[in-house]
């Protein structure tokens, strides 16, 4: 079966954006540095990076929010963005019901709007006030307001965000199935080092600079990642697919597809069937129904490896986001 990446592998010639040797400046600190990636049509590209790293400061001056002080950003003409900031700043002691947030920045059709929010999966919700949506639904509005102007490129700061596990799954479902549908092209900021998307065609590692580049599993396997990360960073980096019934924590935990948290699989866990060689796959090529796309084909080694520090800092980042949910608590 041809895979998205490659049915749009032929009209990927013309990138919507590209940058070259980009870095922004402010108060006489280089923000970033030397940043080079491009998007073109129907390609997930996903940056990663500890925090402070450069991503959001990248994905801004990708889209023109931020001039970069040196190097080229070149957009496509006439390029139509769709961005979900990191950090929205609505009032939430005001009355915002998802219809009114649909259009606060400009007036919208009835039609593109429905079209929209039924794509979110939220169709039911347009009556429902904002500061009563859970995380997740919460994600959806902002991404049916993001791709109801049909634009070219997604640019997603954190998308998944006060989410919890199974809703995190769900949301990369969604971001999949839009970029199927519309062919845009998505440019997607993970705050988490150790999951990504599987249907990333490129991971850009930012540290203040390109660290390392290239599919989600050359990234967990290349030295510069492992050098910024650690080894145990690499070795837990997973890749999300689409049939995931379970997930291995750090710590040796099972977190099912519900939510739940045990100490082991469920015997009826898909993987167990499988011998530890077929973990090996790239995540394009996935047609088993388990989790386990790892840097190589050692998959149960690393499903078990301890936590690091990394782990538990994300924790931590997670604890403290909207809706309270942590996914790594
Ligand atoms: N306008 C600004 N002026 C000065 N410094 C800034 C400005 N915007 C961002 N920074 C700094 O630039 C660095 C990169 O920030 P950026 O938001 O791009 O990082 P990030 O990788 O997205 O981080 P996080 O994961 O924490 O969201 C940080 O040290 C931040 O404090």
């Amino acid at each position: 079966m041809l895979s998205p990446a490659n049915a749009t592998a032929g009209i990927r010639a013309e990138p919507l954006v590209s940058l070259e040797n980009v870095g922004v400046l402010r108060n006489g600190r280089w923000l970033v540095r030397g940043v080079e990636f491009s998007v073109s049509r129907g390609e997930i590209v996903t940056l990663i990076g500890p925090n402070g790293s450069g991503k959001s400061t990248s994905a801004k001056a990708a889209i023109g929010v931020l001039k970069p002080d040196e190097g080229r950003v070149e957009r496509k003409t006439g390029l139509k963005v769709g961005y979900v900031p990191q950090k929205l700043s609505i009032d939430w002691t005001l009355p915002l019901t998802v219809r009114r947030l649909m259009t606060l920045t400009g007036p919208l059709p009835e039609r593109d709007m429905q079209e929209a929010l039924e794509a979110a999966g939220i169709a039911h919700m347009i009556g429902a006030e904002v500061q009563h949506l859970s995380g997740g639904e919460f994600q959806r509005a902002l991404m049916a307001r993001a791709i109801a102007r049909k634009p070219d490129l997604l640019v997603l700061d954190e998308p998944v965000q006060g989410v919890d596990f199974s809703g995190e799954i769900a949301l990369y479902d969604l971001i999949k199935s839009i970029r199927n549908l519309t062919g845009c092209g998505i440019l997607l900021i993970s705050h988490d080092l150790h999951v990504v998307m599987a249907e990333t065609d490129t991971v850009i590692c930012l540290n203040g600079h390109v660290c390392c580049r290239g599919t989600p599993e050359a990234v967990s396997r290349s030295p510069e990642y492992v050098r910024l990360f650690g080894s145990r960073a690499a070795q837990t980096l997973a890749v999300y697919s689409h049939h995931h019934d379970h997930t291995h924590l750090p710590d040796g935990r099972v977190r099912h597809a519900d939510g739940t948290v045990t100490d082991h699989c469920y015997p009826e866990d898909g993987h167990h069937a499988h011998g530890a060689h077929e973990h090996a796959h790239a995540p394009h090529e996935h047609g088993h129904d388990h989790d386990h796309a790892h840097g190589d084909g050692h998959a149960h080694d690393h499903a078990h490896a301890d936590h690091d520090q990394h782990a538990h800092d994300h924790a931590h980042e997670h604890a403290h986001s909207r809706s309270g949910e942590g996914r790594h608590a």
